[in-house]
């Protein structure tokens, strides 16, 4: 890591060193949400003394206001669902002027990097028991612009397909839904290069992914230097996205070996901006409108439950 441009970070906030108060919220549309899951997460809090309260998300945006307006007696939210929850309780949880309760998952969604990126355990008993033994570890946030993220924010063909896919296919068929949006977008030769602004240096290339995390699309490792827990962001472009480029950098993610093809870099970042006319973005696997704001780390630290 080229240590030069790697700001100061500071630390987590303080959290309640006990679990006595638990709010859970789970987002029932998530993929492979199930009510025994939660039933048996609680159960199992109630049998080990925590007071558990559980509240189901009704609309998109919803975990936001929910994170930000916590009673301050709750030391724990926990997040039943995939990327786009967490992030949500993220942007929440971070507006809070008091330090914010420690996070944990209870891991539902389609892709869920946040729990293959921990190894976060999927039984609900595992769960609670994890909640109760209270190992914290540090989560590095990153923002673009105002808006907070946990993973990644992204422009171009990763961006394009996130936009591309069907919502409705993806509940049917899961991460196979990318896999059809990948096949129907690889072969179209009209998207637009991004523009990347790094550190003072501008170039162009087809995928850029600014990331607080190392895994990428689940367990696929996007870069060995950097994870949620470690503070520091990177940036990682790839300069072809042809149908063969893209089947080479699909096989090299999966190996963990991405930045050893040629024409892919990962550096460690500050600041970057990504522009480009009618480009796609994306922030934790969600399509946002194109921005040109500045993409850091985030100043504050949250805490994570993990196992
Ligand atoms: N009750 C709800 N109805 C509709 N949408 C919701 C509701 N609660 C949350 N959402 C939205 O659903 C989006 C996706 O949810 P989530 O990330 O939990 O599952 P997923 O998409 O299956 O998983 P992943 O993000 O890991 O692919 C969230 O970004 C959130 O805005």
């Amino acid at each position: 890591m080229n240590t030069e441009t790697v700001p100061a970070f500071g630390g987590p906030e303080p959290v309640a060193p006990v679990t006595r108060h638990v709010q859970v919220v789970a987002n029932p549309t998530a993929g492979g949400f199930r009510f025994q899951t939660l039933d048996r997460l609680v159960a199992r809090l109630d049998d080990l003394g925590v007071r558990t309260d559980v509240r189901l998300t009704r609309q998109a945006g919803e975990l936001v206001e929910i994170a930000r307006g916590l009673s301050p007696t709750v030391d724990t939210l926990v997040v039943g669902g995939g990327d786009g929850s967490i992030n949500e309780a993220v942007r929440g949880l971070v507006d809070r002027p008091a330090a914010p309760p420690a996070l944990a998952i209870l891991p539902f969604g389609t892709a869920n990097v946040l729990a293959a990126e921990l190894s976060l355990p999927f039984a609900a008993h595992r769960i609670a028991e994890s909640i109760v033994a209270r190992k914290i570890a540090p989560l590095y946030l990153g923002r673009i612009g105002d808006r907070p993220f946990l993973l990644m924010a992204s422009a171009g063909f990763d961006a394009a397909v996130v936009h591309g896919v069907d919502p409705k296919l993806k509940r049917r068929i899961g991460k196979l839904a990318y896999v059809a949006a990948i096949f129907r977008l690889a072969f179209r030769r009209d998207r637009p290069d991004v523009i990347v602004t790094a550190d003072g240096e501008t170039f162009t290339c087809r995928i850029a992914v600014a990331t607080t995390a190392r895994c990428y699309g689940g367990p696929l490792t996007l870069t060995p230097h950097t994870g949620v827990t470690v503070p520091g962001l990177r940036l990682v472009t790839v300069d072809d996205d042809r149908p063969l480029a893209l089947l080479k950098a699909g096989v090299m993610l999966g190996l963990g070996r991405l930045a050893r093809l040629s024409g892919v870099t990962d550096r460690a970042v500050v600041k970057v901006r990504f522009a480009g006319a009618d480009v796609e973005m994306q922030v934790d696997g969600d399509p946002i409108a194109p921005t040109n704001g500045s993409i850091e780390a985030h100043p504050r630290v949250l805490s994570i439950i993990t196992a």
